[in-house]
């Protein structure tokens, strides 16, 4: 987060001039000046409590509140809206092999990827350690499973190298859910995308499966 600094005070020999009127404005400056400086600041922290530190991603509390109020958006519209949650494909011996700080830099550039690779309105999210969470308003299946494949095919040709060069090989497994057709809350449509994911963990890896009916 962005440091504050405030820029209140001017030299002396340009206000101290026993110009009440002057002075009177200095003041309302300065009372505005710090106003707006705490609005500014609230904005930061409110800001940073929706941010994941490492990836700049939002946060799972972000995403709570956020997949509760499209929901609920989608239920009005009405309109479809699809969850697809993507996890790295054996992240743990990454870490082992070379390295907390090089899997911290895989995440970084995973992160990065999934947020330049999605539609405006689409909420990227860090989900866990090597889980990310994608809300797609107004997407139905169809739509996200072509997205969803897309990403997949993106980290696949992720060009990160290992210190002597060669590729790091690195792969996502993806679940997809759908309101309405596998569930209308969130929490019932996050365990339907994690089921699927689990679905294509176990069918082999670097794929998407989408939830069952
Ligand atoms: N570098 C780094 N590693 C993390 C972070 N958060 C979680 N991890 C690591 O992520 C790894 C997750 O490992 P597992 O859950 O076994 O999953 P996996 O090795 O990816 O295996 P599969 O998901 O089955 O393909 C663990 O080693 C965690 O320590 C983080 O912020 N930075």
């Amino acid at each position: 987060m962005g440091v504050l600094h405030l820029h209140l005070t001017s030299p002396p020999d340009e206000t101290d001039n026993g110009d009440p009127q002057a002075e009177f404005a200095l003041g309302a400056a300065e009372d505005m000046a710090l106003s707006l400086s705490n609005v500014q600041l609230r904005e930061q922290l409110e800001e940073a409590s929706v941010r994941d530190a490492l990836t700049g991603l939002y946060n799972r509390r972000f995403l709570d509140d956020t997949l509760t109020r499209e929901l609920a958006r989608a239920e009005r519209q009405p309109g479809p809206l699809s969850v697809l949650m993507l996890d790295i494909d054996h992240f743990k011996p990454i870490n082992d092999d070379h390295g907390h700080a090089f899997g911290d830099k895989v995440l970084i550039e995973v992160a990065g990827l999934l947020s330049n690779n999605v539609r405006r309105g689409d909420i990227v999210c860090r989900y866990g350690g090597e889980e990310f969470v994608i809300i797609m308003p107004g997407a139905d299946l169809a739509a996200a499973r072509q997205r969803g494949e897309h990403l997949r095919q993106q980290v696949a040709t992720l060009n990160i190298t290992l210190d002597d060069e060669t590729p790091l090989g690195l792969t996502v497994s993806l679940g997809l859910a759908c309101y309405p057709q596998h569930g209308e809350y969130a929490d019932t449509l996050l365990h339907h995308a994690d089921m699927a994911l689990y679905g294509a963990k176990q069918g082999g890896r670097n794929r998407l499966a989408i939830a069952h009916h």
